[in-house]
């Protein structure tokens, strides 16, 4: 795992972007996993600012959503389909063509998530995943305790995690809904490149039990350990806890420029 400390979440979002561009120009159909909350939004501007300054071609690329609500009407602005398709989608120019996420309004909930997870194999698999964290070490919406080996199915909302969304829904918990389809931890290690973007406080306990506690499920994020190509990137404040900060940017500053992220 690479830790890379960054001064601010801008500069994590124009880093974790031109790993991005990097990976579209050496494959220009690549699948894209991305991520809602508010953390990727800096990645999302940046990789959009590069397409339209012609510095990468995205035309081709796919993109594949991580998690979802379940029981939010079709089209509602706060599904996460909608959200990917307004900050990802459209302002890299592309069309719902290109997109691919479970069916949170699925009658048959179990079959929607088999069929996601068989769509991201056959799609070739996902090339590079973006992740949040939640302030519970949750990636997706895996919550803590979720099977390391999980497949993409249907979750219950922790009330920590309700409380963090309800931002999302006017801070009206009520409206949060309590249940999910999130890509399982078994399913987001099968990406070929997995990166975690942390910023903030607030993200400080969880990013120090993710990358220097034990691989446990209580802190989900964790499996990343296992991973043969993770890379968390944290700004100071998320980088505040850990204890080898200084050797992770001793490694970062000593890094052969080729090598790229
Ligand atoms: N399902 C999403 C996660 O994918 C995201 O990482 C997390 C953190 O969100 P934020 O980046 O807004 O803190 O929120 C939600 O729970």
């Amino acid at each position: 795992m690479e830790v890379v400390i960054v001064p601010d979440a801008k500069a994590g979002g124009e880093l974790i972007a031109e790993a991005m561009a990097a990976l579209l120009r050496r494959k220009p159909d690549a699948l894209l996993g991305v991520a809602t909350g508010s953390t990727p939004l800096p990645i999302y501007e940046a990789l959009t600012g590069k397409v339209q300054r012609g510095e990468v071609d995205a035309s081709k690329a796919r993109i594949c959503q991580l998690d979802e609500y379940v029981g939010l009407p079709a089209g509602h602005p706060e599904s996460y389909r909608a959200t990917v398709l307004r900050q990802v989608v459209e302002p890299l120019g592309l069309t719902e063509a290109s997109f691919m996420g479970p069916d949170g309004s699925a009658s048959d909930i179990p079959a929607a998530c088999e069929a996601y997870d068989r769509a991201l194999a056959e799609a070739g698999g996902v090339d590079l995943q973006l992740l949040g964290i939640g302030t519970d070490g949750h990636i997706g919406f895996n919550e803590p305790c979720s099977s390391l080996a999980s497949r993409t199915r249907i979750k219950t909302l922790t009330e920590q995690t309700l409380v963090d969304n309800a931002r999302f829904f006017d801070g009206d918990i009520e409206q949060v809904p309590h249940h999910v389809i999130t890509q399982g931890i078994g399913t987001i290690m099968e990406a070929r490149h997995l990166v975690l973007l942390a910023t903030g406080e607030g993200k400080a306990d969880a990013v120090a039990a993710t990358v220097e506690g034990p691989v446990a499920a209580i802190v989900p994020a964790s499996a990343l350990q296992l991973h043969r190509h993770a890379t968390v990137v944290v700004d100071e404040a998320a980088a505040s806890k850990l204890k080898l900060a200084d050797y992770f940017r001793h490694t970062y500053a000593n890094k052969p420029t080729w090598q790229g992220l």
